[in-house]
């Protein structure tokens, strides 16, 4: 970034300075912070992606806290540079924080803050989305339609999969993945198979409390298994979602070989992170199976796509938009903040990241804590009784 950085000040007279790297949705994470005494720098810099040097140059020589993107690579050069100005606070503005590097903040003794919850019902549903209009072939009907080739009802025009009835499986079912999976099961009636590392007994409940319903009511139950490795989900489900977070187990998980095993007429969505995917591996695939479908919010080197991706009819991409809804961007924000703060200010950590919900209530102050810090072990950071 050539100097001088253009950024927006609030509050200059505040005690403590803390940065974000982005202009982030909402006033009310910059007013919290206000309030407990910061000096709040904003970057508004017209450039999408800040380079290790650009943020460097932003912490300067005092700095006690960053709020920063999933875009930038935390590591070993920007936790030295927080540390050295003071700093012992950082939190992305994601749930994923696969750009952080946890070890080198440990190191330096800076806290990690991440924004779980607030954005599991949001991605879900555009995963959600993303299955449905691949399954019904909604983005190249309307490409269709506004090229003027519409020129009446034809009985075999844009024929897709009617969701009902088929099987979902979920890679991940964690927050989103279960959110998604009880979307897709009570919205279609699509029986479910998933793969975790750990039992889902909440989504396992929901789906057997749902069938008993239908069954009262006369209809066929749906039903769910428990997969006891990835490739039973890959040869049973119909539409495969993907929701595990990235990190060495997860990298290039959906390959070639394991693109294989899936139905020829299945549809892959991925909004996790590019990485869970060979793209190249991908885009071959989609070549050779022109009924196989896939719906992308991610990808492996964003922002870019793998040569031959954009020009797949059976490709869906969306620009990495399954959080953007206004609640709960603005509720990033407002959890990054408090992450920070609550550091800062000397908080305990939250005790539950799950439960975020008292930190979002925009008509009552925020508890007295850090709401999600994910290596507030290994720091020995207080745990909040509440
Ligand atoms: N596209 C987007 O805008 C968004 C993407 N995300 C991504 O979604 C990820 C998941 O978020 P949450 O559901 O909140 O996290 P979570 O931690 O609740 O769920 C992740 C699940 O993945 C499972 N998992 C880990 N390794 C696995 C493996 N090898 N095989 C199968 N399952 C495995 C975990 O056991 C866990 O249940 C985030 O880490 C982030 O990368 C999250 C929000 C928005
Ligand atoms: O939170 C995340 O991990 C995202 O990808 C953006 O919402």
């Amino acid at each position: 970034m050539a100097k001088p950085v253009s950024i927006e000040v609030w509050n200059p007279n505040g005690k403590y300075r803390v940065v974000s790297t982005k202009p982030m949705p909402g006033t009310r994470w910059i007013n919290l912070l206000i309030e407990q005494d910061c000096r709040v720098e904003i970057c508004t810099q017209k450039k999408t992606i800040l380079s290790v040097e650009d943020i460097i140059a932003l912490i300067g020589d005092k700095c006690d806290g960053v709020i920063g993107q999933l875009t930038e690579d935390w590591g070993e050069a920007l936790f030295s540079a927080l540390r050295r100005a003071g700093g012992t606070a950082f939190s992305n503005m994601a749930v994923g924080y696969n750009n952080v590097d946890v070890k080198a903040a440990n190191k330096y003794g800076v806290a990690v803050g991440n924004t779980p919850g607030v954005l599991t019902e949001t991605t879900a549903e555009l995963a959600a989305s993303l299955s449905v209009a691949a399954a019904r072939r909604i983005v190249e009907a309307d490409e269709f339609m506004r090229a003027g080739l519409y020129d009446g009802w034809l009985p075999h025009l844009f024929v897709g999969n009617l969701l009902k009835g088929q099987t979902v499986g979920v890679i991940g079912a964690g927050r989103i993945g279960s959110a998604y999976a009880r979307m897709m099961v009570e919205g279609f009636k699509m029986n479910l198979i998933y793969y975790d590392l750990y039992q889902s007994t909440r989504l396992e409940k929901f789906v057997t409390a749902y069938a008993e319903f239908l069954k009262s009511t006369g209809e066929k139950p749906v039903t769910w298994k428990r997969a006891a490795s990835m490739d039973e989900v890959l040869q049973e489900a119909d539409v495969i979602s993907l929701h595990p977070v990235l990190d060495k187990t997860t990298f290039h998980l959906i390959n070639k070989e394991t693109l294989s095993r899936m139905k020829k007429e299945a549809i892959l969505v991925n909004c996790s992170r590019g990485p869970v995917i060979d793209e190249v591996a991908l885009v071959e695939h989609l070549k050779e199976n022109p009924m196989f479908r896939v719906g992308l919010d991610v990808f492996e080197d964003e922002p870019y796509m793998k040569p031959g991706l954009a020009d797949m009819k059976n490709a869906i991409v969306v620009p990495h938009i399954a959080s953007a809804s206004k609640w709960t961007r603005e509720g990033m924000a407002t959890l990054a903040a408090l992450n920070v703060l609550g550091k800062i200010k000397g908080y305990p950590v939250w005790s539950d990241p799950n439960r975020v919900e008292p930190f979002l209530n925009e008509n009552v102050r925020p508890p007295a804590a850090s709401p999600s810090i994910v290596n507030a072990k290994v720091l020995g950071l207080p745990v909040s009784k509440l």
